[in-house]
């Protein structure tokens, strides 16, 4: 089947509207009315469609047998019956669903298929590929990698509240997306200049407290989304990375980095102190001597000193980072995405309740940090241009 990108993103969004997912398969409101003619008709039309993929091939497998002679009772393939093994699987996973709503869902999974591959052949703008509802981001989907992109270049990809909460949605819903993989990254010449020190000038009428309390809030809940995001998490740092941006790098799987790309974390300089975990991921990555330069002294690294020290994945030329970084990922994206994340489990799961109570203590000791004078005349010295980093 050839495809183009972009056809292949409105099928993959149509796949995903389907919600078939294959351990899965809901009960529609119209469960039970398929008659045996629409099956019939279904079974004569999955014949015309072009090839779904392998996935897609046995989900139909699936839920045929499941709709014809109910629950699998055959003896299971061996383990070398590569190819009957994982049909039995996916009919054995449906367990006992009944035969109508196999019939049903065998019915609705093929004429969703028909009706992306007919809208297959138009050609979408452009605009379509971004998923909606995001005001400083862009997200968009496509083979297989949700890639979240923050979106102020003018301000450096400072991040707003509205940013955080953006972001925590987008990678709620990648984390529940059939993408395989997810990237963050910033447009423009920065990764993102970190926390937008704005947020901290809107205070509300209860006074300050009332400002550090529902902030402390905003990044416990930001940065518990990183802790627990499920599938393989990618950073591609195709500018200078500044503070928040820099901090929770250390949950992050693999960090890509331009040549251009610096990391900075000058919480002394603001009066604050470190968050996003870091004040226990970046001593076990790097040791504590080098992350005591960067969190206490606010040393600035670049991209080579951070991939020297284990922070970054590995440095791209600037000139090439975008080609380069996407054509690995875009293989990454094809490997089987359940053992990519069983991996990520296995990796991580046992560090995530650490990983919680750290950034619960963390953001206890910052909210008193916003509360002193060293951080307030911070601030105020950005905010009236006295000062920049
Ligand atoms: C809910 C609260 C959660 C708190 C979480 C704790 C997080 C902590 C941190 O992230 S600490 C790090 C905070 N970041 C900074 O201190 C960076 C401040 N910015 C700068 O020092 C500089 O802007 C720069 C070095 C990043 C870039 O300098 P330059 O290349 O000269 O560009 P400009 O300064 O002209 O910037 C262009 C434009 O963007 C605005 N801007 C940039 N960064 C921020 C920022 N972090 N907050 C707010 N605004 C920012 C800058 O003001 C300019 O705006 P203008 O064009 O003047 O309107």
């Amino acid at each position: 089947m050839a495809h183009t990108k972009r056809t292949l993103c409105v099928r993959n969004q149509k796949r995903r509207s389907l919600q078939v997912p294959a351990l899965q398969l809901h009960v529609s409101k119209t469960a039970m009315r398929a008659s045996q003619k629409d099956f019939e008709s279904a079974l004569s039309q999955v014949k015309l469609l072009k090839d779904p993929g392998n996935e897609v091939k046995l989900k139909l497998y699936a839920l045929y047998k499941q709709a014809t002679e109910g629950p699998c009772n055959t003896p299971k393939p061996g383990v070398f019956d590569l190819i009957n093994k994982a049909k039995w699987d996916a009919w054995n996973a449906l367990g006992s669903l009944p035969k109508e709503t196999a019939r049903q869902n065998y019915v609705d999974l093929v004429s969703g298929l028909s009706s992306s591959s007919d809208s297959s052949s138009q050609v979408k703008p452009e605009a379509d590929r971004k998923q909606p509802g995001y005001e400083t981001l862009v997200v968009t989907y496509e083979d297989s990698i949700t890639k979240i992109m923050m979106n102020r270049p003018a301000k450096k990809n400072a991040v707003t509240t509205q940013m955080y909460n953006e972001i925590m949605l987008a990678l709620k819903a990648a984390s529940k997306d059939d993408s395989a993989i997810t990237v963050l990254t910033g447009n423009g010449d920065y990764y993102s200049s970190g926390n937008d020190l704005t947020n901290f000038t809107d205070i509300p009428p209860e006074g300050i407290e009332e400002k550090a309390k529902s902030g402390a809030i905003l990044l416990r809940d930001f940065v518990d989304c990183f802790i627990d995001f499920p599938k393989p998490l990618i950073a591609a740092v195709n500018g200078p990375a500044v503070g928040i941006s820099v901090t929770i790098l250390g949950l992050f799987d693999t960090v890509y980095a331009s040549s251009r790309a610096t990391f900075h974390t000058p919480f002394s300089h603001l009066g604050q102190s470190p968050e996003g975990c870091s004040s226990y991921t970046f001593p076990k990555i790097m040791g504590p001597a080098k992350a005591a330069e960067m969190l206490i002294f606010g040393k600035k690294i670049t991209a080579a000193e951070a991939c020297a020290q284990g922070l970054v994945t590995e440095v791209f030329p600037d000139s090439t980072f975008q080609k380069e970084v996407w054509t690995r990922l875009k293989a990454y994206s094809k490997l089987p995405p359940n053992a990519m994340r069983i991996s990520k489990q296995v990796i991580r799961n046992r560090e995530k309740e650490k990983l919680h109570a750290i950034n619960a203590e963390e953001i206890r000791v910052l909210q008193e940090r916003w509360l002193s004078d060293e951080c307030t005349n911070a601030v105020m010295n950005f905010l009236t241009r006295k000062a920049k980093l």
